[in-house]
């Protein structure tokens, strides 16, 4: 017997309707799940009894760092597959939020003894590696949500930057995911828990990406759109490619299985966004997965394009988020700009975040 936790009963998962709060909306997720100042609830009655609690893929400790005080200002975490792109995206949102370094420092991989993620901190920004893959992204969410729940961090914000195969979409055409599915056309996460599978509802927030949707500028020189995102087992066969080691299905059975793909709403495929909406949900923690695709996969398999153009188009969805964060930070007053156009940090040591704060730009 397997069971859907939490129910699928809001289809808004933040708040129920346009114009209530969370103060206001007694079905509210993050009411159920938040502490009332935003700091992260965890859904496990067993970390607290622990002497310590190590995070272990990260390396760090409850007991070894002193989590709220490296932690404690943190409001967005921003992840991706690779270590390049994170360190890359840290470097990036440095410049776009005007975060200065102490002089003759530069950004550390706070992870690198893990061997596993990497992970930057700039201001109010983590930046981290989540690899390849449900098990590597179902991982790293456990031990970042701790995190955020040692470090008492408020009301954090999740997104995950990544890359995939469109369906229907040009090359370089970013797509902002309101809904997930797997291979077999479920909207959940299932895993096996002593022997049983256990479900949980994989959920994005819907306010979060009509608010990135905003952000879209009508002259970026390619299209943005939302729209239903597939999570895939697999690169190859699991993502119905015909060029991996193995193949057992024909050329036209693959494009019966993409169009019947695409005529039910799905826009892309990649291979997290399952785990990371639903533990994100489960946590109560507002999140958006925002991908650029690499490729036309009604058009082909193969990843063609050349490296300069990839890595441009790997950027579109960091400048996307980058406005996000860049937005909401001005509308909070923490950056301020210096009348030509460049930003200043108000505070660029720490962020902190002392009252509860509105979840809306306006
Ligand atoms: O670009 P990232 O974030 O790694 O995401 C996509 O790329 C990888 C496959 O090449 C998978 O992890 C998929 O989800
Ligand atoms: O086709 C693609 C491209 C990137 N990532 C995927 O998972 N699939």
């Amino acid at each position: 017997m397997s069971k859907v936790e939490n129910g699928d009963e809001h289809d808004n998962f933040y708040h129920c309707e346009e114009n209530e709060t969370k103060e206001t909306c007694n079905k509210c997720e993050v009411a159920k799940f938040r502490y009332p100042d935003g700091t992260v609830r965890l859904r496990n009655p067993h970390i607290e009894l622990m002497d310590q609690d190590i995070l272990y893929h990260l390396a760090l400790g409850s007991g070894s760092h002193d989590l709220v005080e490296m932690f404690g200002d943190v409001k967005f975490v921003c992840m991706g597959g690779t270590p390049k792109r994170m360190e890359a995206f840290a470097y990036y949102i440095m410049k776009e939020i005007g975060h200065k370094l102490p002089t003759g420092t530069t950004l550390q991989d706070i992870s690198q003894y893990s061997y596993r993620y990497s992970m930057f901190k700039v201001g109010p920004v983590l930046s981290v590696s989540h690899g390849m893959g449900i098990p590597s992204i179902g991982i790293l969410l456990h031990e970042i949500i701790k995190l955020m729940y040692h470090s008492k961090a408020r009301d954090p914000i999740f997104f995950r930057i990544g890359t995939c195969g469109g369906i229907g979409l040009e090359g370089g055409t970013v797509v902002i995911s309101d809904d997930a599915v797997d291979e077999m056309g479920n909207h959940y996460y299932q895993v096996p828990m002593l022997g049983k599978p256990v479900r949980r509802p994989a959920k994005l927030d819907k306010r979060l990406v009509r608010e990135l949707k905003g952000l879209a500028d009508p002259e970026d020189p390619y299209d943005t759109i939302i729209g239903t995102t597939m999570c895939a087992n697999d690169f190859y066969e699991g993502q119905g490619r015909t060029d991996g080691a193995f193949c057992d299905y024909t050329e036209s059975e693959k494009m019966e299985y993409l169009t019947g793909l695409q005529s039910n709403g799905v826009k892309n495929i990649e291979m997290e966004v399952i785990p990371f909406a639903a533990l994100t949900h489960h946590a109560g923690i507002r999140a958006a997965v925002v991908c650029v695709a690499l490729l036309d996969r009604l058009k082909g398999d193969q990843v063609c394009a050349p490296k300069e153009v990839l890595d441009e188009w790997q950027i579109r969805p960091q400048k996307l988020v980058a406005r996000y964060i860049r937005r909401y930070l001005q509308t909070k007053g923490r950056i301020s700009f210096d009348g030509h156009g460049s930003m200043a940090v108000k505070s660029p040591r720490r962020f902190k975040l002392v009252q509860q704060e509105s979840e809306t730009f306006d």
